[in-house]
């Protein structure tokens, strides 16, 4: 049951952000989407979460349309995501943050707070639990809002520029992360990053857009042979540059 992308298209007024893109994840599958900056990844990432819809094409689950769920159906849907910037319950613990997400997809309290704690465990930062969002370390505040994103168990989870500001080693463990959040889950991921190494590292299915159009996709060695990627990043004719 993929969630895709089908000819969609996004207009803010007369500005085109996405034209015409279509792509699919799977459960259990890795997807990377990258492209140099203003492309469209964040738009398209905020259209396959009901963050933004679509003014041309569908967004499917499962084969469903379901271009005009709001973005909390989504998410009870089984799409999950994280921001840019870790958008976490400041007030609240790291526990809570977790909790309060399972009682709003529908969870009792109890359960809520038992999957957070299973989650903490899986992850490696149960001894995160009790401390205040707030003030978290930026690689830890990153990590929670993983594992927020996890409750519930979404099929599909989307991650926009995870490892944006983390140092090579953490960046590394966190495509572990990705890798496990895909395999032992049967979770199926987007991941949006400007370190291509990473996505290359971690993606079976890379999409490359540029100026809201898909000018490439397919494997690792589909993406280092592509001239249109060259190009695109060099922004330039390749063979003069
Ligand atoms: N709400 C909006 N209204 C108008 N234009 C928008 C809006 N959101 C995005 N855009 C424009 O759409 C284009 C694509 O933006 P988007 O954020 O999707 O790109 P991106 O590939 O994620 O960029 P970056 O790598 O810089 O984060 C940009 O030119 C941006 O200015």
């Amino acid at each position: 049951m993929p969630l895709a992308l089908d000819q969609a298209g996004v207009a803010f007024g007369g500005f085109r952000a996405l034209s015409d893109v279509t792509l699919a994840v799977e459960p259990g599958q890795v997807i990377g989407l990258i492209g140099p900056n203003g492309a469209g990844k964040t738009t398209c990432v905020n259209t396959l979460t009901g963050f933004q819809r679509p003014t041309s094409g569908r967004v499917t689950l499962g084969g469903r349309d379901v271009s005009r769920l709001s973005a909390h159906a989504f998410r009870r849907a089984g799409v999950a995501r994280t921001f840019q910037a870790g958008r976490l319950f400041t007030g609240l613990d790291v526990l809570d943050n977790l909790a309060c997400t399972g009682v709003g997809l529908g969870q009792r309290r109890a359960a809520a707070e038992h999957e957070a704690e299973d989650l903490l465990r899986w992850m490696g930062i149960a001894d995160l639990q009790s401390r205040p969002a707030a003030g978290l370390p930026y690689t830890d505040e990153r990590r929670v809002a993983i594992a927020r994103a996890l409750m519930g168990r979404p099929a599909f989870l989307l991650l926009d520029e995870p490892a944006a500001g983390m140092s090579e080693k953490e960046a590394a463990d966190l495509a572990a992360l990705i890798r496990r959040i895909a395999v032992e889950r049967g979770t199926g991921c987007l991941l949006i990053e400007h370190n291509v190494g990473l996505v290359l590292s971690v993606c079976s299915h890379v999409v490359v857009l540029d100026g809201g159009r898909v000018i490439e996709q397919g494997n690792r060695a589909a993406i280092l042979g592509s001239r249109a990627v060259r190009e695109a990043y060099l922004g330039a004719n390749v063979e003069e540059a």
